[in-house]
């Protein structure tokens, strides 16, 4: 834990945030709102996010660029027209958006950035970073910011994970996450996994962290991760994400507050606009209940959750059953349609 500390103090972010904070309401929350944000929503979250000191704001479908479609869901307002709305709304934070190969393409993440965003993140399943290698080479020639994504991050070690955080850097990204997709690691998890990677990259990346709250330990995981070494971490305001949603952002910048961690962000004008700005546009809030708290059990990334609802509900079967099958199938990403093979078997069985 000394260590840790030290690596910290080491290394602030910057000569004003020993952390830079990346909100995700606008992308992971996405998922959480059946990708139904609105032109008037996102206006109203940027201007609030921006106003409190929130450094950067993701923006884009909850699947990344090139997410809206039957498989994942169709977003109500085109992405690309969100990403500029935020762009033009924020007057100091950076805007970010979130590309998965495969389902994004080159052209939608030079779209992004002709729409003004400057963080591109690229993510991957955690085993699988050598398919990112091409987009950061991209982003980097067009003077993005580069952070990259290892998705499901508990399905493999903390040495493995570390070698795919190689390629990412040697690839050009800046930042590399460990991305705890399924809200599945605890706090120890959470420091061997960062600690590998920021051994493994010294000075050649910064080393992020994501959290979902499955298990309820958002805010004590991005802790740990700081601790281990991390200097950017993901929320969202309200949780607004996926499965229990993520780390909430007003509960960790006051956290950081009393640890005398500088985030930049105006504690007091966060949990206002959590309470006022976000919770408004949310259908529900994100529950730690008992889907949710299955899924951080049982490993299954967070944004099964409404696909899991869905499908239970059309198949007249267990909704709980059909994650807990998708745990022990170690279903991962993209892998959403296998949701209905399980319901139709389930309901071929019941
Ligand atoms: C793009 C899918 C996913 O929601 C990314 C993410 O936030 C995670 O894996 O937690
Ligand atoms: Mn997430």
């Amino acid at each position: 834990m000394k260590q840790a500390n030290q690596a910290k103090q080491a290394k602030p972010y910057s000569d004003t945030l020993d952390i830079r904070v990346t909100d995700s309401s606008l992308r992971d929350g996405s998922h959480a709102k059946r990708h139904q944000f609105t032109a008037d929503d996102v206006r109203s979250i940027v201007g609030a996010l921006d106003g409190a000191g929130v450094p950067v704001i993701e923006v884009t479908h909850g699947d990344g660029l090139g997410g809206s479609s039957f498989n994942y869901g169709f977003s109500k307002t085109p992405e690309q027209e969100l990403i500029k709305i935020a762009v033009d709304t924020a007057e100091q934070a950076k805007i970010a958006f979130l590309m998965l190969p495969g389902l994004g393409v080159k052209d939608d993440i030079r779209a992004a950035h002709a729409n003004g965003a400057s963080v591109c993140r690229i993510a991957t399943h955690c085993t699988e970073a050598d398919i990112s290698v091409q987009h950061f080479g991209l982003a980097r020639e067009m003077g993005l910011e580069t952070v990259g994504f290892l998705m499901m991050a508990h399905s493999t070690t903390p040495e493995k994970l570390a070698a795919q955080a190689r390629i990412m850097a040697d690839a050009g990204c800046q930042c590399v996450y460990v991305v705890d997709s399924a809200g599945a690691l605890v706090m120890d998890d959470v420091t061997d996994r960062v600690s590998a990677l920021v051994a493994e990259l010294g000075d050649d990346a910064q080393v992020g962290f994501h959290g979902h709250e499955n298990l309820g330990l958002g805010v004590g995981n991005s802790v740990a991760a700081v601790r281990a070494g991390a200097l950017q971490i993901d929320g969202s305001t309200r949780r607004l994400g996926a499965g229990a949603g993520n780390t909430p952002v007003e509960a960790f910048a006051a956290v950081c507050h009393k640890m005398g961690i500088r985030t930049g962000i105006d504690v007091l004008k966060i949990i206002d606009a959590a309470e006022d700005v976000v919770r408004p546009v949310m259908d529900d809030e994100c529950l730690l209940d008992r889907m949710s708290l299955l899924m951080g059990h049982a490993g299954v990334y967070s944004s099964f959750l409404k696909h899991a609802y869905r499908q239970a509900e059309r198949y007249g079967v267990s909704g709980a059953e059909i994650l807990l099958t998708a745990g022990e199938r170690r279903l991962v990403g993209g892998q959403e349609d296998q949701l209905i093979d399980i319901a139709v078997e389930l309901a071929a069985r019941d």
